[in-house]
């Protein structure tokens, strides 16, 4: 139908669905979304054991779109493991986030994840820690090789990275040169939070949340134009994966100008944080009646067909 999407061969009734992090780390908050009008949802970024995450004010929204260092709080991989394994495939498909702390810990997860054989997909988050005073994995190309080298050898099922966002050509290739070296990674979801940002609360004086004394990722209206130009690199660069695009959608309108630069579904953070999962009603609807406006049949008419100059 208008808004059916596709992914990794898999049929999905619309092409929105979660960004990993928000409204997706009980069973309380995905059986919200599994109940939604989203095509499908994905978890928590989840580590080996349990995490509280960092202390609050730890997430902080202004009109403009949102900041956060959670600091990874996640109930530990067999609960989103569990969680998969309940899940019903047949209403709609479920992504499993992975961000161990280290390379052992995500072998160790995936392990256990293919082990349980179950039709969830897995996304991969290299925004997550490296080595302390290292940059996190998706900035160090090196440690990302030796990480989807690794992964690759202990995980024998196409999967997916979710990636922070780049700001130099130089990176898109070298990122995408590295990520083409393994035709496992099916999918390439673009765009993290972009990272370590502050914002300032005037009248208080002060920076708006606890940790790292205010630096945080930002989402939301603030990060739309890189998120798009992220998927649009990549869905450039990689001609044998499929985008995911992630960042700065809050209208029909947005998800419109993500299908443009090449994504196949669209993941929702901030807007899906500040007005819960009804969000996904809204949004297919005005993506509907854009697509009918403008006289599209169907979401693959627009995937990656933005004109340039
Ligand atoms: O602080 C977090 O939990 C967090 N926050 C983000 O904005 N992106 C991530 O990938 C993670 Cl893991």
């Amino acid at each position: 139908s208008l808004l059916s999407a596709s992914l990794l061969g898999i049929d999905f009734a619309n092409p929105l669905l979660n960004a990993s992090g928000v409204y997706c780390r009980d069973v309380a908050e995905l059986d919200a979304l599994a109940a939604s009008a989203a095509g499908s949802l994905v978890t928590k970024s989840c580590t080996l054991l349990a995490r509280e995450g960092n202390p609050e004010p730890r997430y902080y929204a202004t009109p403009l779109g949102s900041i956060n260092s959670m600091g990874l709080p996640n109930a530990g991989y067999q609960y989103y493991l569990a969680y998969a394994q309940q899940h019903d495939y047949a209403a709609k498909p479920l992504f499993l986030s992975v961000a161990g702390l280290s390379l052992a810990d995500n072998l160790t997860m995936l392990a256990a994840i293919r082990a349980a054989d179950t039709p969830a997909i897995v996304e991969l988050n290299l925004s997550c820690p490296n080595v302390p005073g290292k940059p996190q994995i998706g900035y160090d190309f090196a440690a990302m090789t030796a990480m989807l080298e690794a992964v690759t050898q202990a995980y024998d099922r196409p999967f997916g990275v979710k990636l922070p966002p780049y700001f130099d050509i130089a990176h898109f290739d070298e990122a995408a040169a590295i990520l083409n070296r393994f035709p496992q990674v099916a999918f390439v979801t673009c765009i993290n939070s972009i990272g370590n940002a502050l914002i300032i609360d005037v009248e208080a004086e002060s920076v708006v949340i606890k940790p790292k004394d205010g630096f945080g990722g930002i989402g939301g209206d603030y990060v739309l134009p890189t998120a798009l130009a992220n998927v649009n690199a990549f869905y450039r660069r990689c001609p044998a994966k499929q985008i995911i695009g992630c960042g700065g959608v809050t209208r029909g309108e947005h998800i419109f100008m993500h299908l443009l630069a090449g994504a196949s579904l669209v993941q929702v953070g901030t807007a899906l944080y500040e007005e819960g999962p009804g969000i996904f009603a809204r949004l297919n609807d005005e993506l509907a009646e854009l697509l009918t406006r403008k006289g599209y049949r169907g979401i693959e008419e627009v995937r990656g067909k933005l004109r340039t100059l």
